[in-house]
């Protein structure tokens, strides 16, 4: 088994840090292949399982959390805020759009970046680019940016920390669904989609209230599946955490229940690819611009030979300006071929562009014009849109222009906390939830 899941050591692999020295990885990457596993095999099956009703037409994934998960953001309050955020969002989805909702955070791994370019310039300084904490440090100095293995088994017990307080929240009473008022209970709940949040609470106590005058109170209302992904970037990490399941014999990356391969890193011949054709967990990638129907099913051949339902995503990004040219033929094409695929639809990634501050931005019109885009390209084919994947936080940041409140180019500086890409703050986000939902209902 061990030379089945090496393979991909053969291939080029692009996003890799430089470690200064292989021994000390190596060493880590030991220590790592006999750590317990983050999540189980059955786990993975059951969310490839809730996967394969997306592909079918029968639900809506909500995937979303940090652009870039830190090391210091593991805490209480932070991982409830985004859990938080992203309940209150399926819960919007669920009763306004009328669909049952998977959802998958981007957390409890999400530590490692693909970048632009290796350099990053500040002030005439040049310095290696920070690729995530997983890798190398955010502050600015030559000591901080240089990769370190240790950062992986960080990242690993970051990982463990913030999966074991996402199992307290998701399975302890906090996501029961009479909880759906606490949810709301803090700067959001003065915010007009909070508000508008509120009242659809009010209808669903009713709701409940009925329910339970019938002598109805099913489990599922107590508590919600929910499923850890990151991006499998940083091979040597993902490939120390794959295991053999004693169920099966088969092997499963077991440092989250899904993972996906990114936009720089989907080539055919690369490492990533196949790497990810030997694991078993439902899978992933970013589909950018560029894609030809060709790339998309050589990816299909390749990663899902037989066609199982639920075991491959993609996650298109292409951009307002480009969705609704570019999407139709790739959908067209792979549907045509009888591939069993979920559509998502990553609104953000297309649509990010510089501030004259400097700061990177995305304007929520954009992001909900794209996701308009994928509806309208999906209506128009007969085909199902499964889902959006977006980058969110808990907090009221301002790192995105536009939504109710309005932020304006000159107020990204005011909170402006991203560790890389800009994210939608607790207001954008329910304010895209009811948009989705919309356009759910009517595609
Ligand atoms: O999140 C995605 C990428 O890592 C990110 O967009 C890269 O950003 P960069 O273009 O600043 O390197
Ligand atoms: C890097 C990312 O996206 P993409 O690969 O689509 O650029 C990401 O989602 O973090």
């Amino acid at each position: 088994m061990s030379n089945y899941l090496d393979s991909w050591r053969e291939l080029p692999a692009a996003q890799q840090p430089e470690w200064p020295d292989r021994g000390e990885l190596d060493k880590v990457v030991a220590e790592l292949s006999v750590l317990p596993p983050l999540v189980f095999a059955g786990e993975c099956d059951n969310l490839k399982a809730e996967l394969a009703a997306v592909t079918r037409g029968e639900a809506f994934v909500l995937q979303g959390g940090d652009c870039a998960e830190t090391f210091a953001g593991a805490t209480a309050d932070g991982v409830r805020n985004k859990l938080k955020t992203l309940l209150q969002m399926a819960i919007v989805l669920t009763y306004a759009g009328r669909v049952p909702v998977v959802k998958i955070g981007r957390i409890a791994g999400q530590f490692a970046k693909p970048r632009s370019k290796g350099t990053e310039v500040r002030n005439g300084v040049e310095l290696p680019a920070y690729r995530g904490d997983m890798v190398n440090g955010f502050d600015f100095t030559p000591e901080s940016r240089i990769p370190n293995p240790e950062r992986l088994l960080r990242a690993y017990h970051s990982s463990a920390v913030t999966l074991n307080l996402v199992r307290a929240f998701t399975k302890g009473g906090y996501a029961d669904l009479r909880q759906v008022h606490a949810w709301n209970q803090d700067f959001v709940s003065e915010s007009p989609a909070g508000k508008r949040y509120e009242r659809l609470a009010r209808e669903i106590d009713q709701a409940l209230a009925f329910m339970h005058a019938c002598g109805a109170d099913p489990a599922e209302f107590h508590g919600v599946e929910f499923y850890s992904s990151h991006e499998a970037l940083i091979l040597d990490y993902d490939r120390a955490l794959t295991r053999v399941d004693s169920r099966t014999g088969e092997p499963y990356d077991v440092s989250a229940h899904m993972v996906w391969i990114g936009e720089r890193t989907r080539q055919l011949d690369s490492a990533h690819v196949e790497f990810f054709s030997r694991i078993r967990n439902p899978i992933g990638v970013k589909l950018g611009p560029t894609t030809t129907a060709e790339d998309a099913l050589a990816l299909v051949d390749k990663l899902n030979p037989d066609n199982e339902p639920g075991r491959l995503t993609f996650i298109t990004r292409m951009g307002a300006s480009k969705i609704r040219e570019h999407l139709p033929a790739l959908v067209e094409k792979v549907t045509a071929n009888g591939a069993q695929i979920a559509w998502i639809c990553d609104p953000m990634h297309g649509n990010t562009f510089e501030a004259p501050s400097g700061h990177k931005t995305r304007r929520l019109d954009d992001v909900l014009d794209e996701v308009a885009g994928f509806f309208e390209v999906h209506r128009e084919l007969g085909t199902h849109p499964g889902g959006i994947h977006i980058e969110f936080t808990g907090d009221d940041v301002t790192e995105c222009v536009g939504g109710a409140y309005e932020i304006a180019e000159d107020d990204l500086a005011l909170r402006y906390e991203t560790a890389c890409d800009p994210r939608l703050n607790r207001s954008q986000s329910l304010d895209m939830a009811f948009r989705v939902a919309e356009l759910y209902r009517s595609s």
